[in-house]
C-alpha cells in the first residue's frame, strides 16, 4: 500500500456560522503532487493552516507524514515546508544571508547549511545573484528563493498557496517545471493549492475540486473527465467533402456512411447536418474515422479534436456544485 503523506478525515473548520471547510476527506501519498483548486474563498488556506497546525480544528483529524498536526505542530513543522502566497526577507541582505539566516532558525550547523545553501540556490537558479540584496530581486527571484527557504531543511511535504501570484507567463513556467523537478527528484510530496486551473492541470498528478469548503471531486484529470462526461471524453468536429478531385464516384451514401461510422469501436454519437459533424467518442477515433471518410470516396475539409480538460472539468463540478446547494 502507498505512504500516505497526507491524511486528512472528516476535517471541519467554522468562523462563528460560516462554515470554511466542512467534513473535508482527502490524502495524498508521497512523492505524488497533488493540485487543489478552487475559488476565492473555497476554503484552502484554512486547510493549509490546519495541515500546518496553526489554526484549531473544529472536527475530524489531520496527519501529516502520520503525525497528528493538531497535538504535535512542531513535529509537523519539522516536516513541511510552507511556501505562502508572498514571502518576507529581509531586504539589505543577499539570498544567500537569508537562507542562512533561515538555517540557523532552523538549527541547521553552520557548515551544512552553507553546503546546503549554496546548492539549494544553484537548484533554484539564483546561483548567479546570491551575493546581491533581495531589494534587487524581482518578484520570480523572490518566489524561487521562497522556495529555497522551504527546501533548506529538506522537508517530506511542501505546501503552496498560490506561489504564482504575480509572476509573469515565463516566470510561472519555469517556477512550475522546477517544483516538478524537484519533487521527482527528491521524492517529496507536494500539495499545491492555486486557482490557476491551467498550472494545476500542467504539473499535478491528482486533483481536487474544492468548492465553499467541500471536495466535489477529486481523482486524476483524465477520470474526472470520464465521470462527468459519461465516458465520452473526446469529441470530434469536422466536415465531409464530396468535391473530391479525381475520384471515382462514392461507394456510400453519406447517410451509410454516417452509420459505419456509428460502428467504429469507441463511437457513442454522430451528429450531421449539411455535411458537417460531432463525433463523441470513449477514444481518440480520428486514425479510423479518417481512413473510413477516404476509402468510401469522400474527403475532408476539416477535422478537428477536443479532448476535455480541466477547464471543462471544473466548470461542470463548479455548476453541479451551485445547482445542488439551490
Ligand atoms: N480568520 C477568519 N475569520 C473569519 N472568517 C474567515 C477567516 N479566515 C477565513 N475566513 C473565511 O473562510 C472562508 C475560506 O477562506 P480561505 O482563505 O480558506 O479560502 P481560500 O480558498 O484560501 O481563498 P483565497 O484564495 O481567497 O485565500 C472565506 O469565506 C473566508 O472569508
Amino acid at each position: 500500500m502507498a505512504v500516505k503523506s497526507i491524511d486528512i478525515t472528516g476535517l471541519t473548520k467554522r468562523y462563528g456560522e460560516h462554515i470554511a471547510v466542512n467534513n473535508l476527506d482527502l490524502s495524498i501519498d508521497k512523492g505524488e503532487i497533488f493540485g487543489l483548486l478552487g475559488p476565492n474563498g473555497a476554503g484552502k488556506s484554512t486547510t493549509i493552516l490546519m495541515l500546518l497546525g496553526l489554526t484549531e480544528v473544529d472536527a475530524g483529524c489531520v496527519k501529516v507524514c502520520g503525525i497528528d498536526s493538531g497535538r504535535y505542530p512542531l513535529e509537523v513543522k519539522r516536516k513541511v515546508g510552507y511556501l505562502p502566497e508572498d514571502v518576507g526577507f529581509y531586504n539589505d541582505y543577499s539570498g544567500l544571508q537569508n537562507l542562512m539566516y533561515v538555517a540557523r532558525l532552523n538549527n541547521i550547523p553552520e557548515e551544512e547549511a552553507k553546503e546546503r545553501a549554496l546548492e539549494i540556490l544553484q537548484e533554484v537558479g539564483l546561483e548567479d545573484v546570491k551575493d546581491n540584496k533581495v531589494a534587487t530581486y524581482s518578484r520570480g527571484m523572490r518566489q524561487r528563493l521562497g522556495l529555497a527557504d522551504v527546501l533548506i531543511k529538506n522537508p517530506e511535504v511542501i505546501i503552496l498557496d498560490e506561489p504564482t501570484l504575480g509572476l509573469d507567463p515565463e516566470g510561472v513556467k519555469k517556477f512550475l517545471q522546477l517544483i516538478v523537478r524537484l519533487s521527482r527528484k527528491k521524492g517529496m510530496t507536494v500539495l499545491f493549492s492555486s486557482h490557476h486551473l491551467h498550472q494545476i492541470q500542467q504539473v499535478c498528478d491528482r486533483v481536487g475540486i474544492f468548492v465553499k469548503g467541500k471536495m466535489l471531486a477529486e481523482g486524476k484529470i483524465s477520470s474526472l473527465a470520464e465521470q462527468l462526461f459519461s465516458k465520452n471524453t473526446f469529441t470530434l468536429e469536422g466536415a465531409i467533402s464530396t468535391a473530391v478531385q479525381d475520384a471515382a464516384e462514392p461507394l456510400l451514401s453519406i447517410k451509410e456512411l454516417v452509420q459505419k461510422i456509428k460502428q467504429i469501436k469507441g463511437v457513442a454519437q454522430v451528429e450531421l447536418n449539411n455535411n458537417q459533424f460531432v463525433i463523441e467518442s470513449q477514444k481518440d477515433v480520428t486514425v479510423e474515422l479518417s481512413r473510413l471518410v477516404v476509402q468510401s470516396g469522400y474527403g475532408l475539409n476539416f477535422l478537428s479534436k477536443k479532448e476535455y480538460g480541466l477547464d471543462d472539468i471544473y466548470y461542470q463540478y463548479f455548476q453541479e456544485g451551485q445547482a445542488h446547494e439551490k
